[in-house]
């Protein structure tokens, strides 16, 4: 005992965790970043990037890291690269690490729900923004423990570099055996000290990992939930011009009063409120759209006004969904054009498409917002968050402004409650009225609703319609919905498009189209629909 308890505290040995420690250090931290370059070319779209990376990655992991290590440091030389035993060691251990760090962030980057990248484009966030404000974040939680794992691997395969004589911890626990005889007890006081090692790894990883759990930690901003002022001044050179007053939306909880009850009664369709529409926001003519060989879109031609509401009605895959996401680009066209105001979202002047980076700048000065089927509310961000943020990364809002801006927001549509709850503490409900106060919070001069209520359990579908029933009533936001919804349709939309089969069979009046189809597709899907709401 007294020999193991000698060999653990030797200056020899001490010195040898040193060098391990120094070689894993650089292992790890070089793998990190040279990791990241190789994931960023395997995730390329120019493809011959991808292949150099691919041919890299399969070449470097398919060879054992003890060939690496003596090729770094005898095969080099002879091109002019003389490196030290410590770095020649080192930089092999960070060039074997870097393919295995490429494949964890390769994997965890893909991960990612598409949903939360759809939001971010939506919300009009450069590439690089949604890289490092939504995937990234997101990726990085669920790579954490991998990361551990190839912390704690990179340590144990540091011991190989004795083979070119770096005098880490096992070459001296060799050197020191072989002059005592007293294996035993030194290679006992060596496992115990690469057990503190990597179970000091494995706490830092355990500690990251708990720091990264959104259900544990607390913002500076979750502390602060009063702020004063209900309304604040849009920033200067902000958002695009609203076409929404803030009064438009009437929250939730108030709705529910009687007096709201009976002013909301008199407001019928037989009583409606004048309504004019402006100059066209969005037109689209010709529309077409494929995935592979399947024709989504078959030449759509669609006009909005601003203040109109248009609902899309049609069966399942009839391109409701595919058209709207086609209006602000995150399908591109196969073929006819799409202009929101003045803005050939996603192309060009002479119809060239666009680098994403400058789509995300027309998205911004087209005011075009977005709710989702889905949700997309951005999982590591709390209810105010996931309003206040976009504000802050896109639109260049103070925090300040943001915040209250959010919680105005969350106020109107009866969530201020809830303003710090993470989307997995919401019900679907509660996540789509955030996601549409998400929408809304820039002020945008033109809505899209991709279904909002088709993911919803049926008692949470009122409260969403209500929502949206109130911007469309007082708002004159223009709105583009696409649903199921027959009554709510008839209820708020000026006008039906309804389509089947990728191209628009019929439109009108809602009551028209609805209470009196003309076409034999339209009367069986008003009959099907009639019949499920019943
Ligand atoms: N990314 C995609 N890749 C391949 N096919 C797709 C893709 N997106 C949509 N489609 C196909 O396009 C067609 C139209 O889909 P879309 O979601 O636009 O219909 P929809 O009318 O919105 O349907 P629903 O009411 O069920 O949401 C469907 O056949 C669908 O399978």
């Amino acid at each position: 005992m007294s020999d193991f308890l000698h060999y653990l505290s030797l200056p020899y040995l001490l010195d040898g965790m040193l060098i391990t420690l120094q070689l894993t250090a650089m292992g790890f931290l070089g793998g990190l970043v040279l990791g990241l370059l190789l994931a960023a070319m395997l995730l390329s779209r120019f493809r011959p990037v991808a292949v150099v990376a691919r041919a890299w990655t399969t070449l470097y992991r398919g060879t054992p890291l003890i060939l690496q290590l003596v090729f770094v440091f005898t095969v080099l030389p002879h091109a002019g690269v003389v490196l030290p035993p410590l770095l020649a060691g080192g930089v092999a251990l960070a060039l074997n690490e870097a393919t295995f760090f490429a494949e964890i962030f390769r994997s965890g980057v893909r991960e990612v729900d598409a949903g939360q990248k759809a939001a971010g484009r939506a919300l009009g966030m450069t590439p690089a923004v949604l890289m490092r404000r939504v995937v990234g974040p997101q990726a990085l939680r669920a790579m954490v423990p991998a990361l551990g794992n190839e912390a704690v691997s990179t340590m144990k395969n540091s011991a190989l570099a004795s083979i070119i004589a770096v005098p880490e911890l096992t070459l001296r626990t060799q050197q020191l055996a072989s002059a005592t005889f007293d294996y035993f007890s030194i290679y006992f006081a060596t496992a115990v000290m690469y057990l503190v090692l990597t179970g000091a790894l494995t706490l830092v990883q355990l500690g990251v990992e708990r720091a990264m759990d959104p259900d544990r930690r607390v913002w500076p901003w979750q502390r602060v939930t009063v702020l004063p002022s209900p309304l604040r001044p849009v920033p200067a050179g902000g958002p695009a011009p609203s076409a929404v007053p803030d009064e438009a939306l009437v929250p939730v909880g108030r709705l529910r009063d009687d007096a709201d009850r009976a002013e909301r009664a008199a407001r019928t369709r037989a009583d409606p409120p004048p309504r004019g529409f402006g100059e066209a926001m969005i037109q689209a003519r010709e529309v077409r759209k494929s995935f592979g060989d399947t024709e989504v879109l078959r030449g759509i031609d669609l006009t909005v006004r601003q203040g109109e509401v248009v609902a899309l009605l049609g069966p399942s895959g009839s391109g409701k969904s595919t058209l709207l996401r086609t209006l602000n680009h995150l399908e591109g066209l196969n073929g006819g054009s799409v202009l929101i105001g003045d803005t050939p979202v996603g192309y060009d002047l002479r119809g060239n498409e666009l680098a994403e980076r400058e789509v995300a700048r027309q998205r911004v000065a087209a005011g075009v917002g977005m709710v989702f089927q889905t949700f997309n509310l951005f999982h590591h961000l709390t209810a105010r968050e996931n309003i206040a943020a976009p504000l802050r990364w896109v639109h260049g809002w103070s925090a300040a402004d943001a915040t209250a801006r959010a919680d105005e927001l969350l106020d109107q549509v009866g969530m201020a409650d809830r303003a710090d709850a993470l989307p997995r503490q919401l019900s679907g409900g509660q996540q789509q009225r955030v996601g549409i106060a998400r929408a809304l919070a820039a002020r945008p001069a033109v809505l899209l609703l991709d279904e909002p209520t088709s993911a919803l359990d049926p008692e949470r579908v009122a409260e969403v319609l209500q929502v949206i029933t109130a911007l469309a009533r007082d708002g004159g936001l223009t709105m583009v919905i696409a649903t199921h919804q027959l009554r709510f349709a008839r209820e708020v939309a000026d006008r039906v498009v309804f389509m089947a089969g990728g191209v628009v069979v019929e439109e009108g009046l809602a009551d028209d189209v609805i209470g009196h189809p003309v076409q034999e597709a339209t009367r069986r899907f008003v009959r099907a629909m009639d019949a499920a709401e019943v």
